[in-house]
């Protein structure tokens, strides 16, 4: 009898990393399960391994010990169906942002279609960001936030199984994050997405999550709670901030990692 799992379970992952100064046990007992269609925010304090988690599952490294599957099959190595999208969005810079786009399209469709379903494909995930009239510019020349929507919109044109985001605004200003954070909801509800993101953001995590993984300082950092986010969608930041499910959620994150899993002043959660 075939079991049915979630569409990415984490069971019993360890991870020891060696370095010069001998092993450093960064992730001790993680289990997760991560149905289709849900959005997942990772928070903790920094260096708690929310990176290293969100590297497992994209497969960029591979458990010490334990087991990761996305949609029943061993996550082994990066794949087109979990596309990653990072802080400094690794645009390559000689690049058009079309090109960088399309360079992603080709690398997963380029073998089955021709050209014009190639470019068809990659007008579509920049029109979805909202980046249509800046596909001939160079990554230079356009703003960071607009840098992470050519990320993204590479990200969503590979038409991923599962966007995996780490810390993907955290380096810009709160206007332009906030806006994007808004762009994301609507693209998620759209696309259906099933998203794991890293963020350091209470605000962040609660806004946009079905779910948000609160885990625990390391060494040997582990999960120390999942907290349910039960906000109906679609959701507008104003209408929350006055909504007293959002405040409670908000309290509850910032409790258990100022209160339960307080770290030293060089902290960066935001709240
Ligand atoms: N390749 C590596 N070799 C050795 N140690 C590592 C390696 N990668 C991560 N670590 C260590 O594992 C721990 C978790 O790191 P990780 O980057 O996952 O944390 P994080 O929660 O994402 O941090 P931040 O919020 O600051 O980005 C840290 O102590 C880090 O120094």
């Amino acid at each position: 009898m075939t079991t049915i799992k979630a569409f990415i379970e984490v069971q019993a992952a360890e991870m020891v990393f060696n370095t010069r100064k001998g092993s450093f046990h960064a992730l001790s007992k993680i289990d997760l399960q991560v149905q289709r269609g849900e959005f997942i925010t990772l928070i903790g304090h920094s260096g708690c391994g929310k990176s290293t988690l969100l590297n497992l599952i994209a497969g960029l490294l591979r458990p010490t010990s334990g087991v990761l599957l996305c949609d029943n099959r061993e996550i082994s190595e990066p794949g087109p169906e979990r596309a990653v999208v990072f802080q400094n969005h690794s645009l390559l810079p000689w690049l058009s942002c079309f090109e960088n786009v399309y360079l992603g399209v080709e690398s997963v469709f380029g073998k089955r279609e021709f050209k014009p379903k190639l470019i068809e494909r990659t007008e579509a995930a920049l029109e979805l960001v909202g980046m249509s009239h800046a596909t001939h510019k160079r990554p230079h020349e356009i703003s960071g936030g607009m840098k992470q929507r050519i990320g993204i919109a590479r990200a969503l044109a590979m038409q991923p199984k599962v966007l995996l985001m780490d810390e993907p605004f955290g380096a810009l200003d709160a206007l332009t994050r906030a806006h994007l954070q808004d762009e994301l909801l609507k693209i998620v509800a759209a696309t259906q997405s099933t998203v794991v993101m890293v963020t350091h953001d209470v605000d962040e995590a609660v806004l946009l999550s079905d779910r948000i993984v609160m885990m625990s300082n390391g060494p040997a950092a582990t999960i120390g709670e999942i907290l349910s986010v039960d906000l109906p969608r679609p959701r507008k930041r104003v209408e929350l901030a006055e909504s007293a499910t959002y405040i409670a959620a908000r309290k509850a994150v910032i409790d258990f990692l100022y209160t339960r899993h307080a770290k030293d002043s060089r902290s960066e959660v935001l709240a």
